[in-house]
């Protein structure tokens, strides 16, 4: 929306920009507001003979339906002494909200989803950021990994907070980098599950430029990167919790998203082989091997962890119960995701639910699939990725919210060749999108609270 308004008709109140005497008045929020400058009218013949006339330009965040916010702008005319007047006042109030980023580190994966993170940035972001006064260290990164060496050298206090552009991958990869630090840095035994960890304190903003896309969903509702730049500007926070992987005796990996073995790690080996598909293969993949492919079933003892019913209230428990035992079933996949599954109801903004609930509970989502008909799972797995309630209630399915799991598989099949490529899937996991391979058929995951800030408003 674009709106021009003489300079009478705008005041500045304690918390709110006004603008009256328009058909709607508008309240602005001050933590709504972008920015704001003063502008001239380009010269033209008539400025040249009666002097030019300068404006206000007011950018601020407006908030629509489905969780989508987009850039307005008010034009506010008057004389140049008012304007500037006015154009003080306002950055005055801009500059009292001290949640507000004024630099940020950008990290930008250039490749991920469709490989517009650079256009996007330059043609999108970058101007939001320099309307609201905010400077970036732009990093990029050059081949696979290398956002690992990136986050690792980057000195996090030189900035007031990061911005990850690319998928769930990429944002894996940045915070798996600096969480772990802050533990070595605090000298904590963060190889044990039980181990309280130090929270990473600089705070994290995601723009969707990936192609799974889950934690932004989670934290603005939509996978809309002007939204998503929006909640980075306003700089309000909040902490969430992250799943953290043990095998061999110690962390492999952190996972804001999803940790799975069995079918949906197959089916990530596959789709990272068929990377020239782009987009694509995350669709031809999972159809391909659902339709046309045996399905890999697997025994394994899978243990569940409850909190210690007996701790006290709030407080942290110090113990662990065994809860329930699965062993002897065949199954074809273990998947846990960040959130609880109940919150689940009828549509995308189900993400947020999941998520926004999930810092005050300990809990999170385990999903165990026995064998099931290849269309009833392809309906359960269309009703996933919208989280409809529905795709929790189906027959070959088990959900449990649990605090930790443990899952040894018990290979029945003692002639797979170690080298073949079916050895090789099974032995992997897929943690937010990438593989991770884990020792001795077993592994842990465990829910650590709160420990990681994102930028988010809702
Ligand atoms: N410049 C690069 N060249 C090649 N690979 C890269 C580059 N930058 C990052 N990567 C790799 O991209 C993956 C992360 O991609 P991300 O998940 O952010 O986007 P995506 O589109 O969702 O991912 P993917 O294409 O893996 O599904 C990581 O494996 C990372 O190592």
């Amino acid at each position: 929306m674009f709106l021009k308004v003489d300079i009478k008709s705008v005041c500045i109140e304690e918390n709110a920009l006004k603008i009256c005497e328009i058909k709607t008045p508008l309240n602005i929020e001050i933590c709504d507001l972008i920015g704001c400058r003063l502008c001239e009218e380009p010269p033209s013949f008539l400025s040249s003979l009666f002097g030019s006339s300068p404006y206000l330009s007011i950018r601020y965040i407006s908030k629509g339906e489905n969780y989508r916010w987009t850039a307005e702008t008010v034009q506010v005319t008057g004389s140049k002494e008012e304007c500037g007047a006015l154009e003080n006042r306002i950055n005055d109030k801009i500059g009292q909200e001290k949640n507000r980023p004024k630099k940020l580190g950008v990290f930008i994966n250039p490749i991920g989803g469709n490989q517009s993170s650079l256009s996007i940035y330059s043609s999108v972001i970058s101007p939001l950021f320099k309307e609201a006064n905010i400077s970036c260290d732009v990093l990029v990164t050059e081949r696979s990994k290398h956002m690992i060496d990136l986050a690792n050298s980057f000195d996090t206090t030189s900035v007031d907070g990061l911005v990850v552009m690319g998928g769930d991958g990429t944002l894996l990869e940045v915070f798996n980098t600096l969480l772990t630090r802050v533990q070595k840095e605090a000298n904590l035994d963060y190889d044990q599950p039980t181990c309280k960890l130090k929270p990473l304190e600089i705070p994290i903003g995601i723009i969707p430029t990936g192609t799974g896309n889950g934690v932004a969903k989670g934290l603005y509702g939509n996978i809309d990167v002007v939204t998503a730049a929006l909640h980075i500007i306003r700089g309000r926070t909040r902490y969430n919790n992250v799943q953290a992987l043990y095998t061999g005796g110690k962390l492999a990996s952190f996972s804001s998203v999803i940790v799975a073995v069995g079918l949906f790690s197959e089916m990530m080996f596959h789709t990272e082989r068929q990377r020239w598909m782009k987009k694509a293969r995350y669709v031809f993949v999972p159809l391909h091997l659902l339709l046309f492919k045996k399905q890999r079933l697997f025994n394994a003892k899978l243990t569940i962890y409850h909190k210690n019913r007996n701790s006290l209230d709030g407080a942290e428990p110090t113990e662990w119960e065994d809860a329930v035992q699965l062993e002897g079933k065949r199954l074809w996949g273990v998947v846990s995701f960040s959130g609880d599954h109940t919150q689940a109801g009828d549509g995308e903004g189900n993400y947020v639910a999941m998520l926004r609930n999930g810092p005050q509970n300990s809990d999170f989502s385990l999903l165990v699939y026995s064998e099931a008909g290849r269309l009833p799972f392809l309906n359960h797995f269309f009703q996933l990725i919208t989280l409809s309630k529905s795709a929790f209630e189906k027959d070959f399915l088990s959900a449990y919210t649990v605090h930790g799991y443990k899952v040894k598989i018990i290979n029945d099949d003692e002639a797979l060749d170690p080298n073949s490529e079916e050895a090789e899937i099974s032995r992997i996991l897929d943690v937010d999108g990438e593989l991770v391979t884990f020792e001795d058929g077993e592994y842990e995951v465990w829910n650590h609270l709160q420990v990681l800030k994102f930028y988010t408003s809702i």
